[in-house]
């Protein structure tokens, strides 16, 4: 049974349905919600450090929290605040879609394992229900992270939304590109480039432009991607908390040359070791890929082949990072 709590909670003046009466019993252990207890531990992780007495005493709480109270709050977790308050305000955004979009990912309780929006309490008839509603994703294992049980709004909560705006601005139906691209595959890379006593002989990666669709980029502070702008390289700043984000070849490849695929590269220091988190997203690897139709007629002929990808990316991976090399910049 999939249970609009929140719907029920907006019915003005209205008592609580009897499902979700609790019996007499749990009733008289009822405490209000501000009503805290000061001793459950809070414990601040940074004491798990390289220092050996502060590790000790930090290992030592999170025994006993976990002996005694089975329970504990950890400060500085490492996870930042801006992700923390951008996670909130993505799950809130969700709650407060209407129903009819909501439900676009509603729970199938015949599912082993459910997952998507609903009600916890997927439970025999006679079960008292709880007040609230969830929506439950997977991710580990992998193969229980099914991505179309994810909500296409807000929209942050998708890559997609990148490939509706991309599409728009291509003049394309919305879901175009998403189409066909077919199912995607993303991964992840981390790459550490440590500082060389002589930057100018090196790159810390040469120069190439993406082959995928588009990659997304979180750097450091630290400085040294750079872009081909005409014949120069310019680099690209550094700003607290921004995702760089960079079209690949087949965006190029499908817009018919309207979107760019840059060449850019990564120049090293004799300082400081720099960090690049980075998410690519490909095509599918069996779709075919073109110019779309309704970007070519008689005065904008396709400018690149069709091309599966899994045939465009052997070859980029055979030739190097040596420049873009399989799809010529687009001419401006
Ligand atoms: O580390 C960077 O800034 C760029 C990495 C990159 O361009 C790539 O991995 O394709
Ligand atoms: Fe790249």
């Amino acid at each position: 049974m999939n249970v609009n709590v929140q719907a029920l909670s907006e019915r003005e003046g209205a008592a609580v349905p009897s499902q979700f009466i609790r019996t007499m019993q749990e009733q008289a252990t009822f405490s209000p919600h501000d009503d805290f207890c000061e001793q459950i531990p809070v414990i601040d992780l940074a004491g798990l450090s390289d220092n050996q007495q502060e590790n000790t005493i930090t290992m030592a709480s999170i025994a006993s929290a976990s002996e005694d109270w089975g329970f504990f709050q950890v400060i500085n977790h490492g996870i930042s605040l801006a992700l923390v308050e951008s996670t909130q305000k993505l799950a809130k955004e969700f709650f407060n879609l209407p129903l009819e979009e909501k439900q676009k990912y509603a729970q199938n309780p015949n599912d082993p394992i459910p997952q998507g929006y609903g009600h916890g309490s997927c439970m025999p008839e006679s079960t008292i229900l709880d007040w609230h509603n969830l929506f439950l994703h997977y991710f580990l294992p992998l193969s229980l992270k099914n991505i179309s049980t994810w909500p296409h709004k807000p929209a942050a909560y998708r890559y997609y939304k990148m490939l509706e705006i991309f599409s728009r601005l291509l003049g394309l139906q919305p879901n175009y590109l998403k189409e066909e691209f077919g199912d995607p595959m993303l991964n992840i890379g981390l790459i550490f480039y440590p500082p060389c006593p002589q930057p100018e002989l090196v790159l810390g990666l040469g120069a190439h432009s993406d082959p995928n669709i588009m990659s997304v980029l979180l750097q450091d502070e630290i400085g040294g991607l750079q872009v081909k702008k005409g014949n120069k390289w310019v680099g690209v700043a550094p700003v607290p908390n921004a995702l760089v984000i960079n079209i690949g070849d087949q965006l190029q490849v499908v817009s018919n040359g309207r979107f760019q695929s840059v060449e850019h590269r990564v120049v090293t220091n004799t300082s400081a070791a720099r960090l690049s988190v980075i998410t690519f997203l490909h095509p599918n690897a069996d779709v075919m890929l073109g110019p779309a139709l309704d970007l070519v007629d008689a005065s904008h002929p396709p400018l690149y082949p069709t091309t599966k990808y899994s045939d465009y990316r052997r070859d980029f991976h055979r030739k190097g990072l040596k420049g873009k090399v399989l799809v010529k910049p687009a001419g401006r």
